[in-house]
């Protein structure tokens, strides 16, 4: 077990992250928002890409979320879907590796339950957070024994589309809290300063915030969405 728990207790988790689609795709630069981030007062990095968390170990010393955002063409599932990205990103042992826990089909027809089976028994000593979209993947993930939970894909799966995490004061987050005896950590669609604070007044353990510190292009849009 690693202290991760002990460092980053209410505090503000930075998501450095670009994919080669969007125009800060690089490790070198994800390796300075890192920078960036903890000399703001960052106490860990969520980081995408074996490549991308290498540069970021090498900039700063601060706990890591580790993912690997992989496409399979026989499901929906992207975020470090099956062994081989766990494998990947074990080369590097970040502080915890996040993975999809919805209950939509995985790559080959792996259940969650199978995969993490195997994680524990491969690699008993990391930490695994489950990337939730519903209050039933909540459930389930805490069952199957993930050491947090992290609500990074509600409003981005199919039953969950149109959903956002801060609707009627964080009403989801707060049904989750009392639902879930491990850890939950606030992600997705986390704006402003006032909303990540929220996120721990209602009990998070801690917030994930990305595009609204590490995408520039999303927050130019939203300038310009309220200028028209
Ligand atoms: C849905 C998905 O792919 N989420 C990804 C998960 O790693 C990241 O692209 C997000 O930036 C991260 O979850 C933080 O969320 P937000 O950028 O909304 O603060």
């Amino acid at each position: 077990m690693n202290d991760f728990f002990t460092r980053t207790k209410k505090g503000l988790i930075v998501s450095c992250q670009a994919l080669e689609s969007e125009p800060l795709h690089s490790d070198f630069i994800m390796g300075r928002m890192a920078l960036a981030a903890k000399q703001g007062g960052a106490v860990g990095i969520r980081a995408n890409s074996v490549k991308d968390i290498i540069e970021i170990k090498n900039t700063v010393n601060l706990p890591i979320i580790g993912i690997v955002k992989r496409d399979y063409s026989d499901s929906e599932v992207f975020i470090t879907a099956t062994m081989s990205e766990v494998d990947e990103l074990m080369t590097i042992a970040p502080d915890m590796i996040a993975l999809d826990a919805t209950n939509r089909a995985r790559p080959k027809g792996e259940t969650l339950a199978s995969l993490v089976k195997a994680i524990r028994l491969k690699y008993p000593r990391i930490l695994l957070m489950a990337d939730i979209a519903t209050l039933a993947d909540a459930i389930e993930a805490d069952k199957l024994g993930f050491d947090c939970i992290s609500s990074t894909l509600h409003g981005y799966t199919g039953n969950t589309k149109g959903c956002k995490l801060f609707s009627n004061d964080f009403q989801f987050l707060r049904e989750l809290l009392t639902q879930v005896k491990a850890p939950v950590i606030a992600e997705g669609n986390v704006k402003t300063p006032e909303m990540a604070k929220r996120c721990l007044e209602i009990g998070c353990h801690g917030v994930v915030v990305g595009g609204a510190i590490t995408r520039p292009k999303q927050i130019t849009e939203q300038f310009i969405s309220a200028m028209k």
